[in-house]
């Protein structure tokens, strides 16, 4: 199967922290978690995928990506113009632009929302929205930056829904957590980084249940 996604001797300097990732692939279907405690690189490798970051080394390939950051931006509009705002950006026609949002709007359970600021949303309605908006235009690989970091245990487990959904549409998930029971429970396949150095790939189930690097091990005993 062809990746969509796929970056090749990824070098990244800034201040004294370097990031080194030789060879990166997301497939059709696959959610990919992106592991390591904090300040290990995971926006950063997260922002060169995206092509937000220009690359000091190395190469990036693929289809449309889009990357969702941890905190994502929203408009003083209201929720449904944040929805269609992507779809304004591509030239979609503005009666178009709004049938589309508000049918990914009902999706994500914002449909009764659809009129009012978006600034009104709660924590787990502006992920949502940001995910809807995303969604809107069609990326072939999510990125995304903790989505359900400060999130409630129902509005997690809706986020975590569109995420199996998106895969299940054939689209490549990446998703930055430190939420190991959510990447149990999403991932396929597991990357493990640890300042900056992209220390363990493997299938998640043989990561959670027999990780090879005694840093990986460390990490999920809490150790690191
Ligand atoms: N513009 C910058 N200037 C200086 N240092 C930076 C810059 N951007 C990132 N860094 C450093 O790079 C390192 C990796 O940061 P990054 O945000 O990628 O980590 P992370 O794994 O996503 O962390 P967290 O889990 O806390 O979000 C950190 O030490 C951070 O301070």
């Amino acid at each position: 199967m062809r990746p969509l996604l796929e970056a090749e001797g990824l070098r990244h300097r800034v201040g004294g922290f370097g990031l080194e990732v030789a060879r990166f692939q997301v497939f059709p279907g696959e959610i990919l978690a992106v592991l390591g405690p904090s300040g290990s690189g995971k926006t950063t490798l997260l922002r060169l995928l995206s092509g937000l970051l220009p690359l000091q080394a190395g190469r990036v390939e693929g289809g449309l990506r889009a990357y969702l950051p941890q905190n994502p931006p929203l408009l003083r509009r209201s929720v449904l113009e944040n929805a269609a705002f992507g779809l304004y950006l591509k030239g979609v026609p503005r009666k178009e632009a709004r049938k589309r949002a508000e049918a990914l709007l009902s999706r994500v359970g914002l449909k009764d929302k659809a009129r009012q600021p978006a600034h009104l949303l709660s924590g787990g309605e502006a992920v949502r929205l940001a995910l809807a908006r995303t969604l809107l235009v069609e990326p072939e690989v999510l990125l995304l930056d903790e989505p359900t970091a400060s999130l409630d245990p129902g509005n997690t487990a809706q986020i975590e829904a569109l995420l199996r959904e998106a895969a299940g549409e054939g689209r490549g998930v990446v998703l930055a957590t430190h939420d190991l029971f959510q990447a149990r429970r999403l991932a396929h396949r597991v990357l493990f980084l640890y300042l900056g150095e992209a220390v363990e790939e493997a299938p998640a189930e043989r990561f959670f249940q027999a990780p090879k690097d005694p840093r990986s091990r460390a990490f999920l005993e809490g150790r690191l």
